[in-house]
């Protein structure tokens, strides 16, 4: 079957005029492909989360085109982007910023309340959901009373509500501990599988990358290499090293 493209960026270059003028991308090309789990990987200041604010609408691009399922971005102006940016994408964070005074099932249906949806289909979608997350028995606590892991669960909860077309994430497991890691990138590579959502995470962890499909990895603005997994997790995880050692810079510029 013929893949879809979700997301097309051609050329793209970002130039920070400040003081200094500074080419944080340069002629970048990158499409995804509807249903991709794909990494994003690089040194500190290669350019990664500049990227994301791209694909993500939230910065425009010097030079070069986005193009996120046909629609140009550009080309909305600042309300209709407001929406798009709303429908289209889910958003996850290394801090996970859940609204201390609401419930999980409260933080999780937020968006939707902006949507006005009927609260038999709000109900019908938590209870899916919070299956799917296994947060069912936990709907009723408020944000201090959860673990690391279920918190950036309720978080990625709140980025699926709306049923959005693209999940970005950056650093979503920067600050847990390895179970609750790996609790949330399994969580993630199932959301994947079973929903067919495109994911698109920034990540300096090769254990998180390794469980996408493809790993982007970039340097000085500029795409490095590319690869994508075609064997068990822990031999992609290898080759993610290994570009990683290629990279070059200080090993801990990537943590
Ligand atoms: N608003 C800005 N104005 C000027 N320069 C910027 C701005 N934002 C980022 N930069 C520069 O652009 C380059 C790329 O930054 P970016 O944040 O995209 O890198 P990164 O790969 O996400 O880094 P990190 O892993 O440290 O988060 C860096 O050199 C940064 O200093």
């Amino acid at each position: 079957m013929p893949k879809n493209a979700i997301l097309k960026l051609k050329q793209i270059t970002k130039i920070y005029e400040g003081k200094v003028i500074h080419r944080a991308l340069n002629r970048l090309d990158f499409e995804a492909d509807e249903g991709e789990f794909i990494a994003i990987m690089g040194p500190s200041g290669s350019g990664k989360t500049t990227l994301l604010n791209i694909i993500s609408t939230i910065d425009m691009p010097t030079y070069g085109q986005v193009l996120i399922d046909g629609i140009e971005p550009e080309s909305l102006n600042g309300n209709e982007l407001a929406l798009f940016r709303r429908r289209n994408f889910g958003f996850v964070f290394q801090d996970i910023n859940l609204l201390q005074m609401l419930t999980v099932e409260e933080n999780i249906v937020l968006p939707l309340t902006l949507d006005g949806l009927p609260i038999s289909e709000m109900k019908r979608r938590i209870a899916r959901l919070a299956d799917q997350l296994t947060l069912t028995e936990i709907l009723n606590r408020r944000p201090d009373e959860l673990s690391g892991g279920q918190a950036q669960r309720t978080a990625v909860g709140r980025a699926l509500i709306h049923k959005p077309k693209l999940i970005l994430a950056d650093e979503p497991t920067g600050n847990l501990d390895s179970k609750s890691a790996k609790e949330v990138l399994e969580l993630l590579s199932h959301i994947n599988q079973t929903e067919g959502t495109t994911i698109i995470m920034v990540t300096h962890d090769p254990i998180a990358a390794s469980y996408c499909d493809r790993v982007l990895f970039i340097k000085d603005g500029e795409i490095f290499n590319e690869i994508y997994k075609d064997e068990r997790r822990q031999t992609f995880f290898q080759r993610i090293l290994n570009v990683l050692s290629l990279l070059g810079g200080n090993v801990h510029d990537l943590r």
